[in-house]
């Protein structure tokens, strides 16, 4: 782990599932936290720990005869300094990630916002995990002859080294409609009638389908996909791996197929295991069918060095290989080089994203409306030199952490607002519309239909997730402490204090996180918040008659559709740039300094 990182703190664990036969290590949305968690002893570890970790589980699987794969389902640029912060972005992301062996590795859709993001995966993760890269709906303009190809191999049949399992894997990525305009997402409905994928799925020489993608594992492209497979081939098993949302979740299709997803920002490594596999050859499985016995389990381990140490049988000293520490090293001198420990600030309390209510003293979203944009916005120059009043709009999912009390580094902006979206503004737009924005953003009604219509989301993924798992919301939750945990032996039988964590509740029950946690609480937040500057809108009589409507551009489409809904026609080029197109790492960033700086400074441990 990085050498600021907290140690993690012993807690009771449930033991790996570890199959005689197929077993499966798991990541997704890693948006650069190749570091790990810098503030949170759970997750503390970091790449470097997770190609150590995987080396062990690699070798129990050869002296047992088992097998091992490593699956990374996408999204593993934006979001932390280690890639937001370098120039060109990824300077550092490619040469880590490439450092463990994956064997099976698709884009998300932030691998595609941005045209240099895509070119960075066709120049470096592709061929990086050359023959592991899967594109089964995704093709992209070669920068080197313009043309449109697919960005990877469609498809991909192998047999397990130790096994000799024979897998057929497809890798996805969700009906993304955000693309840059040098990418092609296939949706799924249509990628399932193309000839290449009806021919793949007839393959009868196959043991085991992996579909595995940056998708929802309960989404309707999964559903598509599960059931155009099952229909060619009604009894082989099928392991589906997910992404996108951010959360832990597992589900059961049926007898034979089971989909895991493992959460985000190196917090979770997902561990799968399938025992009862078929691997015969053609003639051995046309004369007997998939056998009913066939048995799925699955793990969601915190990724910590605890953890870790004890899933792998190793302690300090006999954990860490030579390869992990190189890369612990690399990462910490990335680190170094982008000065991502330098210090803005010290936050006075925790600011929450999903763990308190909107609006809440101590949610983030009413942090920036009451606090961050009032201070920054009112220092514009449309205000302090013409008197404009403004509202200034933005989307939660904009937001992509907590902040922690204490330290606030150049590293926590980018954990928090990592998208370089500037500042847009349209002038003096007539309060009667302007006023109604927010809650046409917000609420039912044409924009939301829009939205769905065009997979685009506002919000923070956690939250959407949360729309379709009801169970995820506070105060509903279904942990009970200490009851005892069916087919999992627990470490320690003596009463712990347990401290907050995941507590998942999925298709099959509550058994799934490898540490006991007490539950944190999880609030639905809305798709955008805003706050008025320069004037105030309960004093009634001084309502102006304009307004600046001022927001982050990547809600701008949908802001001047509000205004059309609501009477008012604008277009892209109506807006300009406010305050020089500043984005909101910058504003949050001033703000920190302005007011966390150096008089809370005594108050920060270091
Ligand atoms: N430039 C951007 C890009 C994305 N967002 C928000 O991120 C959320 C999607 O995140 P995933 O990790 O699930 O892809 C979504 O809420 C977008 O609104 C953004 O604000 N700016």
């Amino acid at each position: 782990s990085q050498p600021s990182a907290p140690s993690p703190i012993a807690a009771p664990l449930r033991e790996l599932p570890w199959s005689k036969q197929l077993n499966f290590l798991h990541t997704t949305d890693i948006h650069g936290w190749w570091g790990g968690h810098l503030q949170e002893p759970s997750f503390s570890a970091d790449w470097g720990d997770y190609i150590s970790f995987a080396k062990h589980l690699h070798d129990r699987a050869d002296a047992d005869g088992s097998d091992l794969l490593l699956i990374d389902t996408g999204d593993r640029v934006e979001g932390n300094g280690i890639y937001d912060g370098s120039h060109p972005k990824g300077k550092f992301t490619y040469d880590i990630a490439k450092e463990q062996s994956i064997d099976l590795i698709c884009s998300g859709n932030h691998e595609l916002y941005k045209q240099n993001s895509s070119e960075g995966e066709f120049y470096h993760t592709v061929p990086n995990f050359k023959g592991n890269y899967i594109a089964s709906n995704l093709d992209i303009y070669s920068p080197k002859t313009g043309k449109l190809e697919p960005l990877a191999q469609r498809y991909k049949v192998f047999t397990t080294k130790n096994q000799g399992i024979r897998i057929l894997a497809f890798g996805f990525i969700f009906d993304f409609t955000g693309n840059a305009n040098n990418t092609v997402v296939h949706t799924v409905s249509d990628t399932v009638k193309e000839d290449w994928f009806k021919e793949a799925i007839k393959n009868k020489d196959i043991d085991l389908i992996i579909v595995f993608g940056h998708v929802d594992i309960r989404s309707h492209e999964y559903a598509t996909l599960f059931s155009t497979i099952r229909a060619a081939q009604w009894d082989t098993p099928i392991q589906l791996f997910g992404g996108h949302t951010h959360i832990r979740d597992y589900k059961l299709y049926d007898k034979q197929s089971v989909a895991l997803e493992s959460g985000r920002y190196m917090e979770t490594i997902g561990f799968m295991s399938i025992e009862g596999l078929k691997t015969g050859g053609t003639k051995e499985r046309e004369a007997a069918p998939q056998k009913p016995k066939i048995i799925f389990q699955r793990l969601y381990l915190d990724n910590n060095l605890y953890s870790l140490h004890h899933h792998s049988g190793k302690d300090d000293k006999t954990f860490p290989t030579e390869l992990g520490l190189n890369v612990s090293r690399h990462i910490g001198d990335a680190r170094k080089s982008l000065g991502l420990g330098e210090r803005y600030g010290c936050a006075p309390h925790d600011l929450w994203v999903n763990r308190r209510p909107y609006p809440h003293e101590e949610s983030i979203f009413s942090w920036l409306e009451k606090e961050v944009l009032p201070d920054q916005i009112f220092q514009s120059e449309r205000i302090q030199k013409e008197d404009k009043k403004a509202l200034v709009i933005t989307n939660t999912g904009g937001i992509r952490f907590d902040i922690f009390q204490g330290p606030f580094t150049k590293d926590t902006t980018f954990l928090v607002s990592p998208f370089t979206s500037g500042l847009r503004y349209l002038p003096d737009v007539p309060w009667k519309s302007a006023s109604r924005v927010l809650k046409l953003l917000n609420n039912e009604g044409p924009i939301a239909e829009l939205l769905a219509e065009q997979a685009v989301s506002l919000q923070p993924p956690e939250n959407v997730a949360a729309q379709s798992r009801p169970a995820m919301l506070s105060p509903a939750n279904n942990y009970i402490p200490n009851q005892p945990l069916p087919n999992q032996a627990i470490l320690a039988s003596e009463p712990h204090d347990l401290t907050p964590g995941y507590t998942t509740k999925d298709d099959a029950g509550t058994s799934g996180d490898d540490t006991l946690h007490s539950p944190i609480p999880f609030y639905s937040v809305p798709n955008c918040v805003q706050a008025p500057v320069n004037f105030d809108p309960e004093d009634e009589d001084k309502i102006p008659e304009t307004v600046d409507v001022v927001y982050n551009e990547f809600i701008e489409k949908w802001v001047i559709l509000a205004l059309e809904y609501l009477g008012d026609k604008y277009e892209a080029g109506d807006s300009e740039a406010y305050e020089g197109g500043i984005s909101f790492t910058d504003i949050i960033t001033e703000w920190v300094k302005e007011h966390w700086g150096v008089e809370g400074e005594e108050k920060c441990p270091s």
